[in-house]
């Protein structure tokens, strides 16, 4: 499966946030969305999901638009910036609503089995994430949407949770963005930078140097 989306124009009263996005996902490849604070790399995000409404854009699935939001049919799963899951639920009860399996996750996750019982809100920033991220990427969905999915979490379940995103792109488009953009590097097969509204493909890392993303890479 392809996923497309150009012809994008985003304004926020006169002020031109996205103008110029081209960007292409596919079944088997991680793509990796940078770029500064404020550039748009949410706000793309939302837009692909359905949730944000630009001005114009083209979205196109194996060539046909689509012009319902994605949200709708359900073959789209997107952890947003913040919390999704409701701050009094229990965790047991998140993941039957996903339909995930709880002890699927605990044998990845043991220190969290403590937590079956307990309410969202009592988890730290770190753990939410965790959840949240491990429920995103298993929901039954073609189309998988990160932002900052490292945001918070220890360095060492970065590493888990960069095998389980990769793991999901054989049979899932995965789109990301996050500021963590060696991690972001590594684990995507193609990066676009927004920059000035406009996305650019990168095809080599120094690339990155050069739109002054980063001082060295
Ligand atoms: N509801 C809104 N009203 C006005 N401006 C908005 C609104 N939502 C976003 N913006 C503006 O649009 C721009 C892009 O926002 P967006 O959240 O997509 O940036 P981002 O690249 O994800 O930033 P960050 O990396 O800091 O999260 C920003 O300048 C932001 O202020």
């Amino acid at each position: 499966m392809i996923l497309e989306i150009d012809n994008v124009e985003l304004n926020y009263k006169k002020k031109s946030v996205l103008n110029g996005v081209y960007l292409k996902a596919e079944t088997g490849s991680i793509t990796g969305i940078l770029g500064h604070n404020g550039c748009g790399k949410s706000c793309l995000l939302n837009i692909i999901f359905g949730s944000l409404e630009p001005k114009y854009k083209l979205i196109r699935i194996d060539n046909k638009p689509i012009l319902e939001p994605l949200y709708l049919n359900n073959r789209i799963a997107f952890l947003s910036q913040h919390d999704f899951i409701p701050n009094r639920m229990k965790i047991a009860t998140a993941f039957k609503l996903f339909r995930v399996n709880w002890d699927n996750f605990t044998s990845e996750f043991p220190l969290f089995e403590k937590y079956k019982l307990q309410r969202f809100h009592k988890l730290s920033g770190g753990e939410r994430r965790i959840v949240e991220i491990y429920l995103v990427l298993n929901k039954t969905a073609d189309i998988i949407l990160l932002d900052e999915p490292f945001n918070g979490v220890a360095p060492l379940y970065i590493e888990k949770i960069k095998a389980f995103i990769h793991h999901q792109k054989y049979d899932k488009i995965v789109i990301l963005t996050d500021h963590r953009y060696k991690e972001v590097t590594d684990v995507s097969d193609s990066i676009y930078l927004i920059k000035n509204g406009c996305t650019k493909l990168i095809n080599k890392m120094n690339e990155l140097e050069d739109y002054r993303y980063v001082n060295q890479f």
